[in-house]
């Protein structure tokens, strides 16, 4: 089916999502194909794809083995009911993810987004404490800057105040500081500095009691605040005051999930182990939608085990698409390549190239911070106080008109590139971004 460009009017038919439309409408950014480490827009141009779609493409795009996995799936079952029937392919990948996951988190359950899996963990979280005896554990912690999606308990536990502000009334839940430092400014990978943050656990503590908290849902590494990279022990910090506490820990992993950071799950990266993480994005290289909550043994043998009659629904959740055939087929095709220890060595390598290429722009007009961890970065960009995201805004249509696509957030402009970028690809990605910040300063 041929797509044609559109234009005026036809235009007000699609409402963005995340998006200033009016913006949008004035200078339109379309993409018609896609390929390798590469987005084409209908015009002819060739962009640089430097931060995997929206994260969520490592493999880069029109990766075959995925293609082929989902074509030959929608030929022998394209769609199975998701409550009281399943599909082999379901547990074929649950049993994949559960051999990827950390520790004892062995139980997965599906959604289609990261906003899903944000709040699938925090509505299994209060079930397992009612099903514990202690239902009056029911709030959670989230940190300022942290982001877990757009429905109602992603956006009370997330600490983005633009994405809370015009909804009203949001769940019960208190905020850490976020772990962005000025003394860490332009640290290469983990800070030094931040592990004393985690004890902003215990004031909230102090004022909210333990016995009302359900759980504490953290990034292991801020993607959307900012590429904010917590110090080395921090998380660490944060596992025994929830262990001290009877707190649930977990880890929202929908960008650190599945190598962004060089290893599996940001969980490796630093040696903690979560009671839940979520999980979306790489899981099908972005290209069916899917996300997934992966919970400890305890969890999920303390639903299980709860009394009632063989009818009973143990966690009334779930979606029409949970583990779609076709999200799983693209999912064990992609997990399949993610979990070669190949290519985790290849993006252990390539983070090395990413951190020299992102830090060399140190030092350029209105760059205030350069953060990295992986294959994740960010460049803070000093903001207009009258129009604090007009800057980044503003350099990333540069970087679109020498074809590179620059996600911005804030007055951060966002890297994430693919893990088949060669060492060329990452240089030639900031040598236009340099220019383009040059341009604008
Ligand atoms: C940590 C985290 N949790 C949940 C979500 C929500 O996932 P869904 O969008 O699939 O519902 C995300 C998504 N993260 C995300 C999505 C789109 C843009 C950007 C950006 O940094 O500009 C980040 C995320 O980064």
């Amino acid at each position: 089916m041929r797509s044609t460009v559109p234009t005026g009017e036809t235009m007000r038919h699609h409402w963005l999502a995340f998006t200033s439309n009016r913006r949008f409408h004035q200078a339109p950014k379309l993409v018609s194909k896609a390929e390798g480490i590469f987005y084409h827009t209908p015009q002819g141009h060739k962009l640089y794809d430097s931060l995997s779609g929206l994260w969520c493409t490592p493999l880069g795009h029109g990766n075959r083995q995925i293609s082929e996995a989902i074509s030959h799936q929608l030929s022998q079952l394209d769609y199975a009911p998701a409550f009281n029937v399943s599909h082999p392919l379901a547990f074929q990948l649950s049993e994949q993810i559960a051999g990827m996951a950390p520790g004892d988190l062995n139980h997965v359950l599906y959604c289609n987004s990261g906003s899903e899996a944000a709040d699938t963990a925090l509505k299994l979280a209060r079930a397992y404490w009612r099903a514990r005896g202690k239902p009056e554990k029911t709030k959670f912690i989230g940190r300022a800057k942290g982001y877990h999606g757009v429905n109602f308990g992603g956006i009370s536990v997330g600490g983005i105040g633009p994405n809370r502000k015009v909804y009203g009334q949001t769940l019960d839940a208190y905020h850490l500081p976020h772990t962005w430092l000025t003394e860490n400014r332009f640290s290469r990978g983990l800070p030094q500095e931040g592990d004393y943050l985690a004890d902003a656990l215990l004031q909230i503590l102090e004022v909210q009691d333990a016995s009302n908290i359900a759980a504490v849902m953290v990034e292991p590494m801020a993607g959307s605040g900012g590429v904010i990279v917590p110090s080395s022990g921090y998380l660490k910090r944060l596992r025994t005051l929830c262990d001290q506490h009877d707190i649930l820990l977990i880890f929202d992993e929908v960008i650190t999930g599945f190598g962004r950071m060089g290893t599996v799950f940001g969980a490796d990266y630093f040696a903690v182990q979560p009671d839940m993480l979520t999980c979306a994005k790489a899981l099908t290289n972005g290209i069916m939608p899917m996300g997934a909550v992966i919970t400890s043994r305890d969890i999920y043998q303390t639903m299980m085990d709860q009394p009632g009659d063989d009818f009973m629904i143990e966690f009334p959740h779930g979606y029409t698409y949970s583990a779609h055939p076709l999200a799983c087929a693209a999912a064990m095709a992609s997990l399949e390549q993610l979990n070669q220890p190949s290519l985790m060595e290849q993006v252990r390598s390539l983070s090395q190239v990413f951190e020299d290429a992102i830090h060399d722009l140190k030092g350029l007009p209105l760059v205030e911070d350069i953060r990295n961890i992986g294959l994740a970065g960010a460049i803070q960009i000093q903001s207009d106080p009258a129009h604090p995201t007009k800057r980044a805004s503003e350099i990333s249509a540069l970087c679109w008109d020498k074809e590179v696509y620059v996600r911005f957030g804030g007055n951060n402009l966002s890297f994430a590139p693919p893990f088949i970028c060669s060492k060329q690809d990452i240089h030639e990605i900031f040598s236009r971004v340099a220019d383009a910040i040059q341009q604008y300063a």
